[in-house]
């Protein structure tokens, strides 16, 4: 019987590509991909690899060609709405990556009196179901325009009115001569899976893939904090650090009145932490990366 593999459907190349992969390598897995370009196989865990267009990641996850996969949020929900299918991918965990928003763009010139200005318009998208689902709740009455790619010239060509884009720094909708007016969706990259439970040893792989992705998580914003302080100071100094459960007092060589203090703040440290931290008499603050996190 041959060995069961979990496998996940990530971007080929484009904007959600790089970061996936370096997900995968921050969870301890590398992708041998061999002669073939679309399928890479996991050396540290029995994992496959697809390498595909972001936007048949949904239906792959959903009718189970791969177990799971790395999409953006606005592909997945897109997805969702469209309705094709019986049970769609769920959604297992949020990214951190590939942040962007959906945006109705209007020309430049148009005067914007909120949503109500694109009643009777043609809206270009390549995310119809999005762009209605926000129509309706502003009670607009106007078309969608299925577009694929290169959406911001439809203005121009006179095939829409306005458009409803991915927007990230605006550069591409300004290069068009047109401005973001409402956001319809924010989005991040997420990881996706298919449905139907697993089987046993599956479910065993995918448990495993998880914790390390949660680690992978965790550890991002996390620092090891370390400093010296008044022993009295412990109690306001464990409150000023961001996110952090008890933190471990150490006694300095020598006795005296000051400690160590160590701690692991879950979310990010600030100068203005330090400051704060300085000013209840610490000194010799370190602030460490940590690369990996289990709980
Ligand atoms: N400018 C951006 N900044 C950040 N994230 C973005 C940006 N543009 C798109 N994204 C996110 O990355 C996803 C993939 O975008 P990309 O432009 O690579 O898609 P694509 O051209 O459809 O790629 P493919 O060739 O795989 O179909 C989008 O669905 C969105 O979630
Ligand atoms: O607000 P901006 O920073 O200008 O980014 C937005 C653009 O980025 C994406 O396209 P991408 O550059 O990935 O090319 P694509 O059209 O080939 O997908 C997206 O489709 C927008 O066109
Ligand atoms: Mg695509």
């Amino acid at each position: 019987m041959s060995e069961e593999r979990l496998r996940i459907a990530i971007q080929k190349s484009g904007r959600l590509a790089e970061e996936s992969v370096e997900l995968l390598k921050n969870c301890g897995l590398t992708i041998s991909r061999g002669r073939d370009t679309l399928y890479g196989r996991v050396q540290e865990m029995p994992i496959d690899v697809l390498l595909v267009r972001d936007d048949d990641i949904p239906a792959f996850v959903a009718d189970g060609a791969c177990d799971i996969g790395v999409v953006g949020e606005n592909v997945a929900e897109e997805d969702r709405l469209a309705g094709a299918r019986e049970t769609p991918a769920e959604l297992v965990a949020r990214l951190g990556f590939s942040r962007c928003r959906l945006m109705l763009a209007a020309p430049k010139e148009w005067a914007w009196n909120g949503p109500a200005s694109l009643e009777g318009k043609r809206i270009a998208t390549s995310y119809p179901g999005l762009t209605r689902r926000f129509l309706a709740a502003a009670k607009v009455k106007a078309t969608p325009v299925m577009m694929k790619g290169s959406v911001e010239v439809a203005p121009r060509l006179k095939i829409a009115d306005a458009v409803c884009d991915i927007v990230s720094t605006g550069a591409t909708l300004d290069a068009n001569g047109l401005r973001p007016v409402a956001t319809v969706f924010e989005s991040e990259a997420v990881l996706i899976r298919n449905p139907a439970s697993f089987g046993p040893a599956k479910q065993t792989i995918f448990e495993a893939f998880m914790k390390r992705v949660e680690g992978v998580m965790a550890s991002r914003e996390a620092k090891y904090v370390m400093m010296n302080a008044p022993r009295s100071a412990v109690p306001a100094i464990t409150e000023v650090l961001p996110g952090a459960e008890a933190p471990t007092v150490l006694e300095l060589a020598g006795g005296g009145d000051r400690v160590a203090i160590h701690a692991v703040c879950r979310e990010s440290v600030f100068w203005t932490t330090l400051e704060k931290l300085k000013r209840l008499g610490a000194s010799a603050i370190l602030v460490l990366p940590i690369e990996k996190m289990m709980a």
